[in-house]
């Protein structure tokens, strides 16, 4: 990918010198400020900000010197998440559902709100692709009017059971409409198509990222998906639950660098699909077996 990323490194210096905004903090008592010596930071909003992948995105944001918005309905995102910005002047959090429209001023917006793990999706299948249809109009509507960048989280279950191993992104999927799954596969590839058409049609500037399975810190212990059940399950000395004959493979990506391609993604220029994951796949067997010789380790 090839990225311009000058918000990676807050530390660097754009050399606009004697700049004037024109605002009451553009002069000090010796005339102008030099506003080029220190980067602008951002006005940003990340919906799904207090779940467990956008917690760690709006961490760096903040850290970086930007002001965010946290937009979240806390059926999976959590306040513990994001309450240590709490009193910061630079973070907002709203409890709002993205399903209703909502009026902000931002430069961009990262479009995360949306229950990732099949147990959470599953849960109320109608609300999820309602979530990701409307949620996602509703946002890119947003960032219509106001000329944000906008950036979805998509996921790599566009592909569905997947003919072609490894998947890249010009292939289409193979993608089951009315399975138990189809209200997110189908409501993240509306969510895609919709994306598309208001970068196609209206010229909003748009990125995809097609997000793979990830783990890390603040992943729920409830979270259903297979690192966090079978770390939870060795902890408690439970059987690991491996579903089928475990041989199906999947690519695991630490929350960090997920985080860290996400922000590349919006700053640089591929307006995407893009697939965010790692390249090395293991199956459900493996990845059982690596869990119960770390657990082994720690607990000599
Ligand atoms: O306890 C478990 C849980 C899951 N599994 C298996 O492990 C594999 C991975 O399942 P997960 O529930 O972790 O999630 P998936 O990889 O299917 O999808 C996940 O990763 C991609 C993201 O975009 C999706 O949002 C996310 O749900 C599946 O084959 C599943 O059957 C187990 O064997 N045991």
């Amino acid at each position: 990918m090839a990225v311009s990323d000058p918000y990676l490194h807050p530390e660097s210096t754009e050399r606009v010198f004697y700049q004037s905004r024109g605002g009451f903090d553009s002069f000090n008592s010796i005339g102008k400020v030099p506003l080029g010596l220190k980067r602008k930071g951002l006005r940003i909003v990340v919906t799904g900000g207090a779940g467990f992948v956008g917690s760690h995105l709006v961490d760096r944001l903040m850290a970086r010197g930007d002001s965010v918005i946290v937009v979240d309905n806390f059926f999976t995102g959590r306040k513990e998440n994001v309450m240590h910005h709490f009193g910061n002047p630079r973070f907002e959090l709203i409890r709002h559902d993205v399903v209703e429209p909502l009026l902000l001023e931002v430069d961009q917006i990262y479009h995360l709100a949306c229950p990732a793990s099949p147990v959470h999706y599953k849960f109320n299948p109608v609300k999820t692709i309602k979530t990701n249809v409307v949620g996602t109009l509703n946002m890119l509507g947003l960032a219509k009017r106001i000329g944000a960048r906008f950036l979805l989280t998509s996921t790599s279950e566009v592909y569905g059971d997947p003919l072609q191993h490894p998947q890249v992104e010009t292939y289409w999927g193979n993608v089951n409409p009315i399975g138990v799954r189809s209200c997110y596969d189908e409501g993240k590839r509306t969510a895609e198509t919709l994306t598309m058409d208001y970068h196609r049609a209206a010229g909003v500037e748009v990125r995809i990222a097609r997000i793979f399975n990830t783990y890390g810190p603040r992943m729920c212990i409830d979270d259903g998906r297979v690192v966090s059940n079978f770390v939870a399950q060795a902890l408690r000395k439970e059987p690991l639950t491996v579903y089928g004959d475990g041989k199906q493979t999947r690519s695991f990506q630490y929350v960090s660098d997920l985080v860290e391609g996400l922000i590349r993604l919006m700053e640089g220029e591929h307006v995407g699909p893009f697939n965010l994951g790692n390249p090395g796949e293991f199956t459900m067997l493996e990845l059982a077996q690596v869990v119960q010789e770390q657990l082994t380790q720690m607990q000599r």
